[in-house]
This record gives C-alpha cells, sequence and structure tokens, in this order.
C-alpha cells in the first residue's frame, strides 16, 4: 500500500548513510515487489534518486547521472534539489569538475531561498565539499554559519561544523582551531551518527602531528579505534592507521609504527587524493629507508610521488575549474569562445588523467630516481644507450625537454604546421625573482619551485605541444595548431596555477608567480629563431610592467597587456 511504500522509502532514505550492504538489499527488493501503479509521483522519483546514490556506491557514474538529471527535471523542487546536489557528487568523484562547479554555482542560487534546514544541509553539503578542495575558506564559513542560524537540530549542526572544521584548520591560529574541534566533536559525539565524529577525529590526528603532538594523536588512536573498526570504512580504518603509525615514527618506536602502517596500506580507500593514502605511503617510506630495505623504498616511494602528482593534478583542474563555472573570471567567457572554435586547450582537464598516466613513468624516472636510487632504477628499464639519450634530451631537474631537445622538436612541428598551413603559437616564461627564493630558502628550495612549476603548467598542456625548459628559470611552450589569443589563454591559466603552489612547507610562504610573452606565426613567421625573439621581446615589457601578467605579441605600438 502507498503508505508503507513511502515509510519505506523514508527508512531507505535514512539507511543510506548507516548501512551500505543492507541499503542496497533493501533497495533491490523494494523495486522488485512494487509497480508503477501503486506509487505516487513523489515516491516514484524518490525511488529513482535513491536507486542514483545506489549506483554511485556501485560506482556506475553514466547510469546514475541519467536518473539524477531525469529527477532533476521533473520532480518537485526538494527532490530537483536533492537530485542537483547528487550531480555535483557524481562529476566531482568522475573528475569532471568544470561541470561540478557548474552545478555548484546552481546548488548555491537555491541555497539562498531555502528555508528547510535539512533541504539547505543537502544543498550545500555538496558545496562545502568541494570549496574545501579549492581552500574556499571565507565562503565554507558563511554557508555554515547560515545554516547554524536555521537549525537547532544537533545532528545537522554537528555535520554542518564538522564538514567546515578543516577550513578553520587552515584559516585560524592552532589554538583557536583546536577549542572549536573539542565543541565540535563533544556536539558530534552526542549523535547517534559516530561517522562525522570519527572523520573530524581522523584529520585532528594529521594536525596533531603537524605540531609535532605525536603523544596526543595516539591518545585519539586509543580511545577511538574500535568505533573505527565497527564502522569498517577505508578512509576511517587507513586514516586511523596511518596516523597512529605517523605519530609512533615520531616517537621512534619503528616495529609498531611498521605494523600499523602496514595495517594502513591494507585498508586504503579508491580515491587517492584522501590525506590517508599520503600518509600512509610518508610512514612506509620513512620506515623503508630507517630499515634500509631498498626495494620497498622504491616502491613506496614512486607511490608516494604518484599520489603527491595525482593531488597537485586534481589540485590544479579543480582550481581551474572553479574559475570557469564561477563566472567571476572572464576565463569564463574564454572558454565558450574556446569551445566554439573546437579548441582542446580547455577540455584539457578530460585528457589530464590520461596524459599523466603517460607521463608519470617518465617523471617518476627522473625525480625519484635522481634523489633516491639512480642505479637500481636505470638498471632496471633503459639500456645504457637510451639512457644517455634521455639524459641528453631531458631537463634532469624537471623531466621536460632541455634547450637542444626542445629545439629538435619545436622544428619538426612547425614543419608539419607549416605544410598543413595550420597557425603556431608560443608561450615564454620566466620565474619572477627567482634568485630571492634561492637566496632567502636554499638552493633545494629554488629546484623544488621549478619542479613544482612543471608540475603546475603540465597539466594544461596537450601532448602534442612541446614544453622544454631552456634557461635556469625560463620555460617555453610550442602550441601547434594555435593561435596567440588561444595561447594566452593558457598563459594566463598557467599563471593562475603557478600562484596556487602551496608552499606551506617553507616560513614564510612564498608566492610563485612568472611574466609571460606570447607571439604566434601570423605574427611573427615560422622561424623559431624569430618566434622566440618576439616572445621574448612581450616577456620582457610583462617584467617591465610589473612582472606576474601575460603581454602578447607586439604590434606597431609594441606589446601590449593582454
Ligand atoms: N635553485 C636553482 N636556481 C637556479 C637554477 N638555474 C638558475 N637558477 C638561479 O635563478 C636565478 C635567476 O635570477 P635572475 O636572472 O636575477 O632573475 P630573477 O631573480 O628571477 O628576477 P626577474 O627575472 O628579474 O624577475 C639565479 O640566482 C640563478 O642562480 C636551478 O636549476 N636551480
Amino acid at each position: 500500500n502507498v503508505n508503507s511504500i513511502s515509510e519505506q522509502l523514508r527508512e531507505l532514505d535514512e539507511l543510506r548513510l548507516k548501512n551500505r550492504t543492507e541499503f542496497t538489499d533493501r533497495l533491490a527488493s523494494l523495486k522488485a515487489s512494487t509497480n508503477d501503479q501503486q506509487i505516487s509521483e513523489h515516491d516514484k522519483h524518490k525511488l529513482s534518486l535513491l536507486s542514483a546514490w545506489d549506483l554511485v556506491i556501485k560506482g556506475d557514474f553514466n547510469q546514475a547521472l541519467q536518473l539524477a538529471e531525469g529527477i532533476e527535471q521533473r520532480a518537485d523542487r526538494q527532490l530537483a534539489i536533492r537530485a542537483s546536489s547528487l550531480i555535483v557528487n557524481i562529476h566531482t568523484l568522475s573528475f569532471k569538475y568544470i561541470d561540478a562547479f557548474a552545478g555548484v554555482e546552481k546548488l548555491l542560487s537555491y541555497a539562498v531561498s531555502i528555508n528547510d534546514e535539512h533541504l539547505y544541509y543537502q544543498t550545500i553539503g555538496q558545496v562545502i565539499l568541494l570549496y574545501s578542495k579549492i581552500e574556499r575558506y571565507e565562503q565554507i564559513q558563511q554557508l555554515i554559519s547560515h545554516g547554524l542560524k536555521i537549525t537547532r537540530d544537533t545532528t545537522l549542526r554537528c555535520r554542518l561544523q564538522a564538514l567546515g572544521l578543516q577550513s578553520l584548520y587552515h584559516s585560524v591560529p592552532f589554538n583557536e582551531y583546536q577549542q572549536t574541534f573539542n565543541e565540535i566533536s563533544e556536539l558530534c559525539e552526542a549523535t547517534t551518527e559516530a561517522m562525522f565524529n570519527l572523520l573530524i577525529i581522523r584529520n585532528h590526528m594529521f594536525y596533531l602531528l603537524e605540531q609535532q603532538q605525536a603523544a596526543a594523536a595516539l591518545a585519539f588512536y586509543q580511545q577511538y579505534y574500535s568505533q573505527v573498526e565497527q564502522i569498517n570504512y577505508p578512509i576511517l580504518t587507513a586514516g586511523f592507521n596511518a596516523a597512529a603509525a605517523e605519530a609512533l615514527l615520531q616517537q621512534g618506536e619503528l616495529a609498531a609504527a611498521s605494523e600499523l602502517a602496514q595495517r594502513a596500506e591494507q585498508s586504503l580507500p579508491g580515491d587517492r587524493n584522501d590525506p590517508a593514502v599520503l600518509s600512509t605511503y610518508r610512514v612506509l617510506t620513512l620506515l623503508a629507508q630507517a630499515e634500509r630495505n631498498f626495494d620497498n623504498l622504491l616502491r613506496y616511494s614512486e607511490k608516494r610521488r604518484d599520489t603527491e602528482l595525482a593531488i597537485a593534478r586534481e589540485k590544479a583542474s579543480q582550481q581551474l575549474a572553479y574559475q570557469l563555472a564561477s563566472g567571476e573570471a572572464r576565463l569564463k567567457e574564454q572558454r565558450i569562445q574556446l569551445l566554439d572554435k573546437d579548441n582542446e586547450l580547455l577540455t584539457l582537464e578530460r585528457n589530464l588523467y590520461q596524459q599523466q598516466a603517460e607521463n608519470r613513468y617518465l617523471m617518476l624516472l627522473l625525480i625519484g630516481s635522481l634523489s633516491l636510487i639512480l642505479g637500481l632504477l636505470t638498471y632496471r628499464g633503459l639500456t645504457r644507450s637510451k639512457r644517455y639519450r634521455k639524459m641528453a634530451e631531458f631537463d634532469q631537474l624537471t623531466g621536460i625537454s632541455n634547450r637542444y631537445h626542445f629545439t629538435e622538436q619545436a622544428q619538426r612541428e612547425i614543419a608539419h604546421c607549416i605544410r598543413a598551413q595550420r597557425p603556431v603559437a608560443l608561450i615564454l616564461f620566466d620565474l619572477d625573482h627567482f634568485k630571492q627564493i634561492n637566496d632567502r630558502f636554499g638552493h633545494a628550495a629554488g629546484d623544488w619551485t621549478l619542479q613544482q612549476v612543471v608540475l603546475s603548467c603540465r597539466n594544461f598542456i596537450r601532448h602534442s605541444d612541446i614544453f622544454g625548459r631552456i634557461g635556469g628559470e625560463e620555460f617555453v611552450i610550442l602550441l601547434t595548431d594555435c593561435t596567440a589569443e588561444q595561447a594566452v589563454m593558457l598563459a594566463d591559466i598557467c599563471r593562475t596555477a603557478l600562484a596556487d603552489i602551496d608552499t606551506s612547507g617553507y616560513q614564510p610562504k612564498f608566492k610563485v608567480t612568472a611574466s609571460f610573452g606570447i607571439s604566434d606565426s601570423q605574427q611573427a613567421g615560422y622561424d623559431l629563431s624569430a618566434l622566440l625573439a618576439a616572445a621574448d621581446a612581450a616577456m620582457y615589457q610583462a617584467k617591465q610592467q610589473g612582472r606576474n601578467q601575460v603581454y602578447c605579441p607586439a604590434t606597431a605600438d609594441g606589446a601590449r597587456a593582454c
């Protein structure tokens, strides 16, 4: 009967967050025993929404998206908003950040007029998670404080504040954060959902370790680990074990640390961007180093590097997507123009994962091996002559083409473009005040910065483009089949990506910026030296005019900002 179906749907909705297996089983049996005539329009949509969730859990994002989009268009306002939130979740999980942030804009436009406390939470929960990834801490705190004004419900208040704690840690002094953590943890402890409390405790343990408070982190482990085992959720299990292993390592207890680190590795979540993953590999690398176990050292260093790359890559595409979708930046309009022109540049993030997977091996080879065990790695894959050739072609610090190899490849590509009558463009950039970074933090920090610059920019470069390091802190990108206008956009994206390089490992933090000059074949012709000279002149102007900007090809009136 109709009532019992509504009631079952309500129960299933609650079960979703508590017990995934039971949720899936009961949903399947409800679907099997229900036919279209028995069920109201609202319940039909709700059943679809729950099915879409189920599909997300099972990893079938395409099917889930189709269902959710149907509900968004046809269902009543409340279910439509929940469907929109799920759509953002699906896009995030499938790394389609441009679509995810476009969905966020939509959710925010609903959020302003929502008075229902549950619906508000459902609307902004996803928004906060995404905003945390791109570090929009101020917006997060605003969304939370509005939420707290409209609800007295303990569970909702706990969830809302738990979502915002990470942003608080990053934006206020540790003591202030810690006090709020204690309050929220106490509040969450009073609810029936252990999940949110355990999640904030897990993060808190990592923060304590950053403050070198190993004993305090271990105390949380001892108090809460049995609850974690009960919930049996990979990001919690791995996170708790990794944090405790790191704490034991800080205390010099290698054997115990090793046991917990292995336990963490066994339950690692699939999402590589999770802090537990990086922490696990960090501990395992340090342990291998301490034990002088070189096989493990190699294996875990690679995994650690791999994870760091995944995190950097994901962050870069999230930042870019945010800018594209937020409408604040002029990039949004440019993106539309670009898509119209069927330009590949800004569909880069779609290729990103594939492209990075191919690049990764080389990066590991060049960066990981040089700092660790060059001999071992090179013996593994490469014959001697190949090795020497690679060393002659690629810059050892950053893994991209050196000046000689860049020139060779660029000339070949330019010849293709001449034959195909396609344009080429060139971006030349030089880091700003790089000498100061070396002077203030040492040469190793300068090297690290150069590597980060390459990691940040290569995310946005197509297969067919050629990226080279042609001077100490001077880089060049040759873009085939591309005009100056499109090159400006890519340069601007790289410029923004550099500003997002996280230098918090150094005290005080510093900003990485660069000045960019553009040239293209329409203006400078197809001669590589002429293209480089024109871009160099534009870059010189960018430096002269205050740095951290992109300058376009010179016209009769000289170079201009673009
Ligand atoms: N750490 C490190 N430093 C390098 C490398 N290659 C060049 N440098 C340094 O890069 C610095 C370049 O300094 P400058 O040419 O004065 O330029 P800048 O400080 O970036 O200033 P502007 O270009 O005028 O903004 C020099 O101090 C070089 O020693 C390298 O591979 N690693």
